[in-house]
C-alpha cells in the first residue's frame, strides 16, 4: 500500500470514557456522536459503543471508536479489558459534584495500571462536564487543573447538555493520538455552543389546560429553582431579591441531588399557588406528588412568614391528605436515603401536625416571630375558624401532639410578640460536644431557654439554627432554625441544609457522624 493510499484510509482510534455514573459520559458521546442530548439518566451496563468520522487539519479522517464504559464497572473484573489498547482516556467527572472529581483518583489510577507496561500511553483528557450548571459548581476550576498539570491531562470543561466544547474535546485528543496540531481558528471552530431551544409558553394553551397542574407547577418550581441558582449559594443574601429564594434554596438541595427531606408545595405566593393550581385548598394530588415523580428527591419547605402561610397551610394539610403523598413520603423516609434536612419554619403546629404524621419529633431552637400583616388567605381561614383576634392564627391544636417537646415549647409562647426583626440578623448557635450555645443575644431575648430540649444532645441527627430575612415585593420573609431530633433523622445522618457559611454550619458540618443505630435501637 503506498503512503497516499494509507493516508486517504480512515484512522481508527480507541476512546474510552470512564468516570463515575452520571457524571455525563453516555451523554457526551451522544453529543458527540449523535449530536443528541436526552435528559433521562439511564444507566450504562456494561459498556456501550459510538462511532464518529471526523476530519483533523490537513485532511486528516479519522474515525473514532467511542467506548462509553459504565460508571458502575469501577472494581468490576471487565473494566481493564475495557480500558485496555486505548489510545485516548476521557476521564469524565460532574463539576456539580465533588465526589464524582475525587473518584478520578480511582479512574485514573485503573488506567495507569492498565498502561503500566505498555510502550505507548494513551491521551488522556480531564473532562469536567456540565459547566451549564455553573451556578452549582463544587469542583473549582483550580483543582481541576491542578490536577491536569500534575498528571500531565488535556484540560477540558464541557456541557453534554449544551454541546459547549464537546466536540472540541474529542478532536483534540484524536489530534494528540495522531500528532497533529490544532491552531487557534479551528480551535475555536469547534467551541460551538449548542443553545437551548426556548419555549414559548404562550403558544401551548392546549396543552396548559389540559393538564395544568403539572406543566404549570413544573414551571413554577424551575422559576424558583432558576431565580435561586442565578442568585448564587443558598442562602446568600442576593436569595433575598428572588420569588421563593428559600424555596429555590430547598431545590438547590434537590438539583444537587442530594436527596432532601421535602414538605409542602414549595408554593409561597398565595398568587403563585393560585396561578399553580388553583386555591390552595383546592388541592388534592398536589406538588409534592409532582416533585416526588419528577425529581431525584423532594423537598420540605415551611415558610416563616404569615403572609404565606395560609397559603402554605392549606397546601401541605391539603396536599398530605393525599393519601398517596403521604405514603410517598413515608416511603422515603423510611428508606433512610436521605442525606439532606432542609426545613424552613413557618408555623409549628403545622410542622408538627406534618412532623406527627411522619412520626418524627421535632424541636424548635427558636420561636417563629411574626410581624407581617395577616394576608386575606390567613384571614379566610381564620373567619372559617371563628377565630376574630388580631395576630396570627390560632394554633390548630386537635392537630398537636400535646405532649411533644415542640408543643410544650411553643404552647404559649406566643407567636406575635416580637417586632419585625432586620433582614439580616442572625442568631447562629454554636454546636460543640453534642450541646447547642445559642448567643448571649439570645439569651437576653428568652431564648435559650429552648436549647435544653432532651435529646438535644443523644439523638441528634440534624441541627439548623440559624435565622435569616429578606424581601421581595414587600414582603418580608424569615426562617428560623431549629433542631430535629428522633430516628428518622438520626438515620439521616448529620448534613443539614442551612446557612452554609454560618459558624454553626461549619462546625456543624461534617463533625458527628450519623448514629450506628437509631435512637430507639440503642440500649
Ligand atoms: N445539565 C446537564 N446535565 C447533564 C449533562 N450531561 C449529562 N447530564 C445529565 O446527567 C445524567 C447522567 O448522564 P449520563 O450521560 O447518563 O451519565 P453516565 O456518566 O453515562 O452514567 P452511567 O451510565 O451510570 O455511567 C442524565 O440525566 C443527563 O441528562 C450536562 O452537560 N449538563
Amino acid at each position: 500500500m503506498s503512503d497516499s493510499e494509507e493516508d486517504s484510509q480512515d484512522r481508527q482510534l480507541k476512546i474510552v470514557i470512564i468516570g463515575d455514573g452520571a457524571s455525563g459520559k453516555t451523554s457526551l458521546a451522544t453529543r458527540f456522536a449523535q449530536e443528541a442530548f436526552g435528559k433521562q439518566y439511564k444507566q450504562t451496563i456494561g459498556l456501550d459503543f459510538f462511532l464518529k468520522r471526523i476530519t483533523l487539519p490537513g485532511n486528516l479522517n479519522a474515525t473514532l471508536q467511542v467506548w462509553d464504559i459504565g460508571g458502575q464497572t469501577i472494581g468490576g473484573k471487565m473494566l481493564d479489558k475495557y480500558i485496555y489498547g486505548a489510545q485516548g482516556v476521557l476521564l469524565v467527572y460532574d463539576i456539580t459534584n465533588y465526589q464524582s472529581f475525587e473518584n478520578l483518583e480511582d479512574w485514573f489510577g485503573m488506567v495507569k495500571k492498565v498502561n503500566e507496561e505498555s510502550e505507548v500511553q494513551p491521551v488522556i483528557s480531564l473532562v469536567g462536564n456540565k459547566i451549564d450548571l455553573e451556578h452549582m459548581r463544587t469542583v473549582k476550576a483550580d483543582k481541576h487543573q491542578r490536577f491536569c498539570q500534575e498528571n500531565g491531562l488535556i484540560s477540558h470543561f464541557v456541557s453534554a447538555k449544551t454541546g459547549d466544547s464537546v466536540f472540541l474535546c474529542f478532536q483534540r485528543v484524536a489530534a494528540d493520538i495522531l500528532g497533529v496540531k490544532l491552531n487557534k481558528a479551528e480551535i475555536e471552530q469547534s467551541q460551538r455552543v449548542v443553545k437551548a431551544d426556548i419555549v414559548n409558553y404562550s403558544q401551548e394553551p392546549v396543552a396548559r389546560t389540559v393538564n395544568p397542574p403539572r406543566s404549570s407547577m413544573c414551571a413554577v418550581h424551575l422559576q424558583f429553582a432558576t431565580a435561586a441558582f442565578l442568585s448564587g449559594p443558598f442562602p446568600k443574601r442576593k436569595e433575598e431579591k428572588v420569588v421563593a429564594g428559600i424555596n429555590g434554596g430547598a431545590y438547590w438541595s434537590v438539583l444537587r441531588r442530594r436527596p432532601a427531606v421535602a414538605f409542602t408545595s414549595g408554593v409561597t405566593m398565595p398568587a403563585q399557588v393560585e396561578r399553580a393550581q388553583g386555591t390552595p385548598g383546592e388541592r388534592g394530588a398536589g406538588p409534592t406528588e409532582k416533585l416526588l415523580r419528577d425529581l431525584p428527591s423532594f423537598f420540605v419547605f415551611f415558610c416563616f412568614k404569615r403572609t404565606v402561610k395560609a397559603a402554605v397551610y392549606g397546601v401541605a394539610r391539603a396536599a398530605l391528605r393525599s393519601a398517596a403523598e403521604r405514603d410517598a413520603l413515608q416511603h422515603i423516609w423510611s428508606q433512610g436515603n436521605l442525606t439532606t434536612v432542609c426545613v424552613v419554619v413557618n408555623w409549628w403546629c403545622e410542622l408538627a401536625w406534618v412532623f406527627k404524621s411522619l412520626r418524627v419529633e421535632v424541636t424548635l431552637m427558636n420561636r417563629p416571630r411574626c410581624g407581617d400583616s395577616l394576608h386575606p388567605c390567613a384571614k379566610e381561614e381564620r373567619e372559617r375558624r371563628g377565630d376574630h383576634r388580631s395576630g396570627p392564627p390560632t394554633v390548630n391544636k386537635p392537630l398537636l401532639d400535646q405532649s411533644s417537646p415542640l408543643s410544650q415549647s411553643f404552647h404559649h409562647r406566643g407567636v406575635r410578640t416580637e417586632k419585625r426583626q432586620d433582614s439580616e440578623e442572625r442568631l447562629p448557635g454554636t454546636w460543640r460536644d453534642g450541646t447547642v450555645s445559642l448567643p448571649e443575644e439570645a439569651e437576653r431575648r428568652g431564648l435559650a431557654g429552648m436549647r435544653d430540649h432532651q435529646g438535644l444532645d443523644q439523638d441528634l441527627g440534624g441541627l439548623l439554627v440559624s435565622r435569616a430575612g429578606g424581601g421581595h415585593r414587600g414582603v418580608r420573609k424569615r426562617w428560623c432554625g431549629f433542631v430535629c431530633t428522633g430516628q428518622a433523622l438520626a438515620a439521616i445522618g448529620p448534613s443539614i441544609i442551612c446557612d452554609r457559611a454560618g459558624p454553626l454550619s461549619r462546625s456543624f458540618r461534617g463533625r458527628r457522624p450519623p448514629p450506628a443505630a437509631l435512637p430507639s435501637e440503642r440500649p
